[in-house]
């Protein structure tokens, strides 16, 4: 088919445009650049080098997520930790940026507290030294994540050098059964098309089901675009998005004309997509990953998959399992609920309604990393703190902790840890560490078993 119109993403282009041609890169003006500890020391250095300041200090909002220790956190143990938190620190003073520093009411994953101030919103190129940037594109963004040589250049320039991707829709149709999640959706689109799917697309998705997710769930949807090669992934802003946005403390004070701004971003018809795959979701069954990268994953109901190749016979080897048993008979002795996939309220709620009047089996150790400080002070006010201590669940300070081992909250060698977040790479979560993906209600319900089971069926919970 002919296209005739132009997608979300053509349009959010567009509009973005400073200089250069199609088919080359482009020069794309930024309109959010959020920064994190891990991908700045070297981009700020840069400045200083060639005495530059920042260009849109206004445009650029800083905070500490990675290295943050969730228990004890103006106790850094870790060297190369504190001074990256440190240098952040002395950098945004210096730069005059905003901070959300630790301890402030603000601070938290940057993927989680960019939506939650209201910074992310619909029309915008946003781009983040980290990869799950992708996330803020369910907002209706072009969301990317950059190298620290680009975010050098955003810092300094607010634009950065952009070839124009082509645009795959993925069409979400059916009703999810109850007890499967949006988690559940992206984890068997991936499991299904591979790692590499959206290598070279700029996706958006879109169709009956994501009218009826929440923000918070579509969030958790682009998240983990990124794992099936995306670069960025995004959904058309409707009401839910605007109603999540209202209110909150850097959304537009005159939402009327917002609204009526972000409401031409769509695409115009599923012919203007350069690919399309349909999906349906009504047949779906909870997910988990059995191995080493999170297309490495099945329905909860099945058998895991046979030996096809030196790929997944290396997976079984370092997760310790074989071909043919059942998922629910894979072994969990710790379980994480957390990271920007699934540490928003929303996601911790599902898991608190899990656990409620449940315990943790014996064997199991349980953290739950609310995914920011807000997050924490949120789910402590609905008493949810307490349903998790009452369950033997370890109630942490907000930051990215076990979601990669790059502060004290390690996963020890060996153990299964069922975790709600977007990676299972090896050594992920800490040296041969064993991660197995699912939604927050799935690992909840691992917890309290000790191993995986379908929380479809009522009285498995
Ligand atoms: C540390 C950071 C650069 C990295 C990313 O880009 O995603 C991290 O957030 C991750 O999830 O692996
Ligand atoms: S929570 Fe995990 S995936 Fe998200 S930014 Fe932090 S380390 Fe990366």
């Amino acid at each position: 088919m002919k296209k005739m119109g132009k997608t979300l993403f053509d349009k959010l282009w567009e509009k973005h445009v400073v200089s250069g041609e199609e088919g080359k890169p482009q020069l794309m003006y930024v309109d959010l650049h959020l920064v994190h500890e891990v991908t700045s020391p070297q981009a700020f250095e840069g400045l200083r080098m060639n005495k530059r300041t920042v260009r849109r200090p206004n445009r650029t909002f800083a905070t500490m997520d990675h290295n943050v220790p969730t228990k004890d956190i103006f106790n850094i143990k870790d060297q190369i930790s504190r001074k990256q938190i440190e240098t952040l620190r002395t950098n945004c003073k210096e730069f005059g940026l905003r901070l959300a520093d630790m301890g402030n009411e603000d601070q938290g994953i940057v993927h989680v507290i960019g939506p939650q101030l209201g910074l992310t919103q619909p029309g915008q190129i946003v781009v983040c030294g980290d990869s799950h940037t992708a996330t803020h594109g369910a907002f209706g963004s072009i969301a990317f994540g950059i190298g620290t040589s680009e975010v050098e250049h955003v810092l300094a320039t607010q634009t950065i050098w952009q070839l124009k991707p082509k645009t795959m829709g993925i069409h979400l149709h059916g009703e999810l059964q109850e007890g499967v999640a949006a988690k559940d959706i992206i984890m068997a689109l991936i499991a299904q098309n591979g790692v590499d799917f959206g290598t070279g697309y700029a996706v958006e998705f879109f169709g009956e089901t994501l009218q009826e997710l929440s923000m918070e769930n579509r969030m958790t949807i682009c998240n983990m675009a990124i794992e099936g090669g995306a670069k960025m992934g995004m959904m058309r802003p409707d009401q839910t998005t605007f109603e999540y946005l209202k209110g909150r403390k850097y959304a537009p004070k005159n939402m009327d004309k917002a609204i009526e701004y972000w409401k031409q971003f769509y695409t115009d018809d599923v012919d203007d997509y350069d690919t399309v795959i349909e999906f349906d979701v009504s047949t779906l069954a909870p997910y988990v990953s059995w191995g080493t990268n999170p297309s490495m994953a099945i329905p909860v109901d099945a058998k895991l998959p046979k030996i096809t190749d030196m790929n997944v016979q290396r997976a079984y080897d370092y997760m310790n399992l074989k071909p043919a048993i059942n998922a629910t008979d894979i072994p969990i002795q710790w379980i994480f609920i957390g990271s920007c996939t699934n540490g928003r309220l929303a996601d911790i709620q599902e898991a608190a309604r899990i656990m409620k009047g449940h315990h943790v089996a014996e064997n199991v150790t349980a953290w739950i990393v609310p995914g920011s400080r807000t997050v924490k002070n949120e789910a402590e006010k609905l008493g949810l703190d307490q349903i998790f201590k009452d369950a033997g669940c370890e109630w942490r300070e907000p930051g990215c902790s076990a979601c990669l081992a790059m502060n004290p909250d390690k996963i020890p060698a060996g153990i299964h840890c069922a975790s709600t977040t977007n990676r299972n790479f090896e050594g992920r979560q800490g040296k041969d560490a064993r991660t197995h993906l699912a939604s927050p209600a799935m690992v909840a319900a691992a917890g309290i078993h000790g191993h995986f089971v379908d929380i479809r069926q009522k009285e498995a919970i």
